[in-house]
């Protein structure tokens, strides 16, 4: 297995060290990398992972470096790693949102256009902690087939992942996958405060949105169904889920959902300029 370092300790890199650790991986061959204390020391004391505030002593030791820090971040975080190391035969991994591989590959080539550092980046998402996280890949032309390889059993040890052909792609997948438990959470939120409404206490609203939404999601995973088939199964002619149903379209679901949608994409085009 390949030696991996975190840059970065905050909630993407958590999500997927602890995927990775519960899917059986090393702890000791995993380090996380962090300027402040707590996080990096919660997350050695709770899984066992190596940790240092160094990030240059965390990219020495291992063979995968993964870029875990706010898009901003991204290329100073590579400008200081590459001026201290030998970066040659590492791959990064970059998980930022926002940031491009021209861009990456620039902080860390010293000047340099040929010899391009191997650059995969990874928009995962936070479900990743459960092992049902879902992520998008896309490999800069330096990436090989072995790299490649290590970057895929990365994501699929904490869930699904997908392979994209060119990098705009991954905008796509932000909007998709790597926001979107966001939109979920958003939409429970509103059902446990309407369900409030209605008189049930914390705990039962909880509850019943929690419940609902985790069959739901259970009922898609286990059928080869299309969707709107099983919602069709909900929905009898006339009734209240119906009724429930064309409120939704007549408010407009489908358009509230797209232009979210397109937002996040938005952003993130915005984020790389
Ligand atoms: N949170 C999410 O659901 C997702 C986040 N991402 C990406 O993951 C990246 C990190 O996001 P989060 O984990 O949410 O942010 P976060 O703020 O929770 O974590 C960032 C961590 O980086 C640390 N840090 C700051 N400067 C540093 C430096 N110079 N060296 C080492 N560590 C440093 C911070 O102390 C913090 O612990 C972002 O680029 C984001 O686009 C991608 C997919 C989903
Ligand atoms: O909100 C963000 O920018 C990051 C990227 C995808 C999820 N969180």
């Amino acid at each position: 297995m390949n030696k991996i370092a975190f840059i970065g300790a905050g909630n993407m890199a958590r999500a997927i060290i602890i995927g990775l650790v519960n899917s059986g991986i090393t702890p000791q061959d995993i380090i996380v990398a962090n300027p402040s204390e707590a996080k990096r020391l919660n997350l050695a004391t709770e899984f066992g992972v190596l940790q240092t505030d160094d990030n240059i002593k965390a990219s020495e030791f291992a063979d995968v470096i993964v870029l875990c820090v706010k898009p901003h971040f991204i290329t100073d975080v590579c400008f200081q790693i590459s001026q201290a190391i030998d970066i040659t035969g590492k791959l990064f991994i970059s998980v930022a949102a926002g940031t491009t591989v021209e861009q990456i590959q620039s902080a860390l080539s010293k000047g340099e256009t040929t010899n391009l550092a191997p650059v995969v980046r990874v928009m995962p998402n936070t479900p990743s902690q459960l092992g049902l996280g879902m992520s998008g890949l896309f490999a800069s032309k330096e990436v090989t087939v072995e790299q490649k390889a290590s970057a895929e059993k990365i994501t699929n040890a904490v869930g699904k992942s997908i392979w994209l052909d060119t990098e705009d792609k991954i905008n796509n997948i932000i909007a998709v996958a790597g926001s979107a438990p966001a939109y979920y959470f958003l939409f429970m939120e509103a059902m446990e405060q309407q369900a409030k409404q209605y008189g049930f206490s914390e705990e039962e609203s909880r509850m019943l949105v929690q419940q609902t939404a985790l069959g739901a999601a259970q009922m898609v995973a286990h059928n080869s169904a299309p969707i709107s088939e099983l919602r069709a199964n909900v929905t009898s002619k006339g009734g209240t889920t119906h009724a429930a149903i064309e409120r939704f379209k007549a408010d407009g679901i489908e358009e509230i959902v797209k232009n979210a949608m397109n937002a996040a994409i938005a952003r993130a085009e915005e984020m790389a300029k």
